[in-house]
């Protein structure tokens, strides 16, 4: 068994479910299992969840009773359906074609309950089939939210009678957007809670699953020396950024009607602030850990706009313009960058901005948390307090690492402070361990029914409380997006405001990889 992840060493066993996994998966293994894919024929079906559930089985993650059945309007035929799913899966053509078998197709409307009816009769056959066993139902909506409620209606109606054996469940999976704002995401649960209770509907929120955000309660709560300083007497300003390097690719039509902070910053990023921010809970209990959550973004101010930057990109070098996009209205005022500030009124983090920023076509793919310390009170060294501000860097993407920013001694004969850093890069660290996509952990997590790592209503609804107003004025055109050429860093107005809220670059510091300092050290060596 693995023991020491510390130090790698013993990665290659964690490639392999640990028998502790297993153990848990044990559970699983006696039932027959039906995962549903609704919405089969799309995008997120194609490139996300037929390859999570792939990599779920060829590490023996799924019971030997298990049948994937793909539910869409279209009339394919089940050879189509899989050569296109086929296309998305990386691994040995012998588990590919195995993975393949599985899956079945039936096409039906989401409208109407003949569809449905059918659908449950081959859910029926399986699970009488297999008498003996409780069953499992896992739906998988991969469906635009407009459809969820009549879906959800047909699943309740039709789909929802098990045979009566203890242990059998039935869940939901649902993707967001979980509405546009905080009246019709309201609506949205309603519906949807009317149906099915909180315990069996999974919000998914893909950034929950993945490395960095998962670590993050341990990080801030199992180390001594980071939890007396995670607050507002130690933390200056918190940075929580978002960049793609690319523009809408063809998504222009779907994006338009939403817009960075719809489709990035409400959901995935706020998710991160919440447990950025949030107290210890009482347990690792998927309750107790998103009542946590929902008492400090019930705490969160509603984002003002005269604290926003709104960007929206424009053509440069080999990218076009958003505007150029042909499925983008002429003169949208859809936002593709936003940066604002939000701020937390309780004991903890009165007067610590936390800056969000998101954006499109922007210089580079990352996704990072910036924690700036304060600085000292004083110095008897010869360089100025700011720059010797201590900053704790999570890099979610790409490339996992933690790196705290230190003042230290140049080395040698020197005694003048640097900045340089105490760095855990994961690829170094862990260079052997399989770091799991977050889809595949959460359909995991699904399958096993525990919902930590998904968004539950109240936290939805505290998430859009503090953006309706922000997004409502926008809508109404009060705040107009300064255009930025594609591949820049932005607005220059968003480096403004993290000034606004004390981001202080440290320009001194320049890194460099281990590699740099192990051939430096080598020509040194006598
Ligand atoms: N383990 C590892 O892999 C490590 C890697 N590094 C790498 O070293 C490099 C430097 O690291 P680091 O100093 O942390 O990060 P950067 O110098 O890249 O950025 C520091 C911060 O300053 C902001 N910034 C950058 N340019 C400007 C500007 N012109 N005006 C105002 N703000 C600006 C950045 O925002 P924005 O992101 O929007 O540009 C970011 O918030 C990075 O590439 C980093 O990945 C460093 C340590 C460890
Ligand atoms: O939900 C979304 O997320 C992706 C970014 O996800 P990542 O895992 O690649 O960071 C974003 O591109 C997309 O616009 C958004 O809808």
């Amino acid at each position: 068994m693995a023991t020491a992840i510390h130090n790698g060493m013993d990665a290659p066993e964690l490639c392999a479910p640990s028998p502790r996994d297993l153990h848990k998966c044990e559970i699983e293994r006696k039932i027959c299992l039906s995962v549903v894919v609704l919405g089969a024929s799309g995008d997120l079906a194609k490139k996300k969840t037929f390859p999570a559930l792939f990599t779920l089985f060829k590490r023996g993650f799924l019971p030997k009773n298990v049948a994937i059945i793909g539910y869409a309007r279209s009339k394919l035929n089940i050879k189509d359906l899989r050569a296109t799913i086929a296309e998305h899966l990386k691994g040995a053509s012998g588990d590919v074609s195995r993975f393949l078998d599985l899956i079945a197709y039936l096409p039906g409307s989401y409208d109407s309950a003949e569809g449905f009816q059918g659908l449950q009769a081959v859910l029926v056959t399986r699970e009488q089939q297999y008498g003996m066993c409780p069953a499992g139902r896992l739906f998988y909506l991969a469906l635009p939210p407009s459809v969820y409620p009549q879906v959800c209606k047909g699943l309740k109606e039709n789909c929802s009678e098990m045979a009566a054996q203890c242990n059998s469940w039935l869940r939901l999976i649902v993707e967001k957007p979980f509405g546009m704002d905080l009246a019709s995401s309201e609506e949205l649960a309603n519906q949807l809670g009317a149906l099915f209770p909180e315990e069996q509907l999974y919000r998914i929120d893909h950034y929950l699953g993945k490395e960095m955000m998962q670590n993050m309660l341990v990080l801030r709560f199992a180390n001594q020396f980071i939890q007396p300083a995670w607050n507002r007497n130690f933390i200056s300003n918190i940075q929580i950024c978002f960049k793609e390097p690319f523009g809408t690719d063809g998504r222009g039509g779907y994006f338009d009607q939403f817009g960075i902070i719809r489709d990035v910053m409400q959901n995935h990023l706020m998710q991160v602030l919440a447990l950025l921010a949030m107290e210890q809970p009482v347990s690792l209990a998927a309750d107790d850990i998103r009542d946590e959550k929902v008492k400090v973004l019930r705490c969160l101010a509603a984002v003002r706009p005269d604290e926003t930057v709104l960007g929206q990109h424009t053509a440069a070098g080999s990218q076009a313009g958003y505007l150029d996009d042909p499925t983008v209205p002429k003169g949208s005022r859809t936002p593709t960058f936003a940066s604002c500030i939000l701020r937390i009124n309780n004991e903890r983090w009165a007067g610590v901005p936390f800056v969000m920023k998101a954006g499109k076509a922007l210089n580079e793919r990352k996704v990072e948390i910036r924690v700036q310390f304060k600085p000292p009170a004083a110095t008897i060294h010869n360089n100025s307090l700011d720059a010797m501000r201590n900053e704790l860097v999570m890099r979610v993407q790409p490339d996992e690492a933690i790196y705290m920013k230190m003042v230290l001694k140049r080395p040698g004969l020197s005694v003048e402070p640097i900045v340089s850093e105490m760095d855990l890069s994961y690829k170094q660290r862990y260079s052997a361990t399989f770091i799991p996509d977050a889809y595949e952990r959460l359909l995991l997590d699904a399958l096993r029914g525990d919902q930590q790592h998904f968004v539950r209503r109240d936290e939805l609804r505290a998430a859009w409380a503090a953006f309706t107003p922000l997004l409502h004025a926008i809508d109404a055109g009060e705040l107009t997006p300064l255009p930025y050429p594609a591949g820049t860093r932005g607005p220059h107005e968003a480096d403004v405001l993290a000034a606004k809220a004390g981001f202080v670059k440290t320009s001194a510091y320049v890194w460099k990889d281990v590699s740099f300092w192990n051939e430096a050290s080598a020509s040194l060596s006598p």
